[in-house]
């Protein structure tokens, strides 16, 4: 991703406050007040520049959505794209998902999701993969007994290491597609890196993931 240096990035974001919370580390265990209404709380690590989160808040009002992302310059189109959407139930956070056990209390998410994660290909960066035990860790504290982790990519590499990370974990492994497009779902909202690679006429691999009780 092409980053450029947005000097106005803070005072945008400081201005829609009330999308990207600035103060999320007090949040933890009271997501539910930053919301108009009390319903699911799903999680995007790694939001990108939006449209996903934006395009889920639309589709779901019945949910709500949080995106973390850590790059200041990226956020901010997430930012637009979630004030352009005109929806009340999506909020970003400016964070490394470097410990979600800050952010959230045990059991405060119902389903987590993971959109074209950086892939990190060597073995000696193993550790920084969204899917990497460390992180599960995490995510089981911080879902529900029956929340989920869906996540989806291009990367066949990732995928494979993914779907074998999560299965020694001893999660449960749902639909999982090799060519996600090919289903023609008309709920799958598209992210930006997915519209990117399957232009390019590549599978879009995706899972859906459970711990088991
Ligand atoms: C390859 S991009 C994909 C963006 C978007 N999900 C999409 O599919 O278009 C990965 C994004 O995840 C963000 N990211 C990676 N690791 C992260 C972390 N630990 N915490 C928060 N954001 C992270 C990166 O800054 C980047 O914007």
């Amino acid at each position: 991703m092409r980053l450029r240096h947005k000097p106005w990035a803070d005072d945008y974001m400081d201005e829609n406050s009330q999308i990207v919370v600035r103060d999320p580390f007090n949040l933890k265990d009271k997501w539910n007040d930053v919301f108009n209404k009390e319903q699911p709380l799903h999680l995007e690590i790694g939001s990108g520049k939006g449209q996903f989160i934006a395009g889920m808040g639309k589709q779901h009002p019945e949910v709500n959505f949080i995106g973390l992302e850590r790059v200041k310059s990226v956020i901010v189109g997430a930012l637009k794209k979630v004030l352009d959407a005109e929806t009340e139930n999506v909020r970003l956070i400016n964070e490394d998902a470097q410990d979600l056990r800050d952010l959230f209390a045990t059991s405060e998410v119902d389903h987590i999701y993971l959109n074209f994660s950086d892939p990190w290909p060597k073995s000696r960066h193993e550790k920084r993969r969204l899917t990497f035990h460390t992180f599960l860790d995490q995510y089981k504290d911080v879902l529900k007994r029956e929340g989920a982790v869906t996540f989806k990519t291009d990367n066949r590499g990732l995928f494979e290491y993914s779907l074998s990370s999560l299965s020694q974990y001893g999660m449960v492994l749902e639909d999982i597609s090799l060519d996600l497009h090919a289903l023609d779902d008309p709920l799958n909202v598209q992210t930006e890196y997915e519209e990117k690679f399957s232009a390019k006429g590549q599978p879009i691999y995706r899972c859906t993931a459970r711990f088991k009780e």
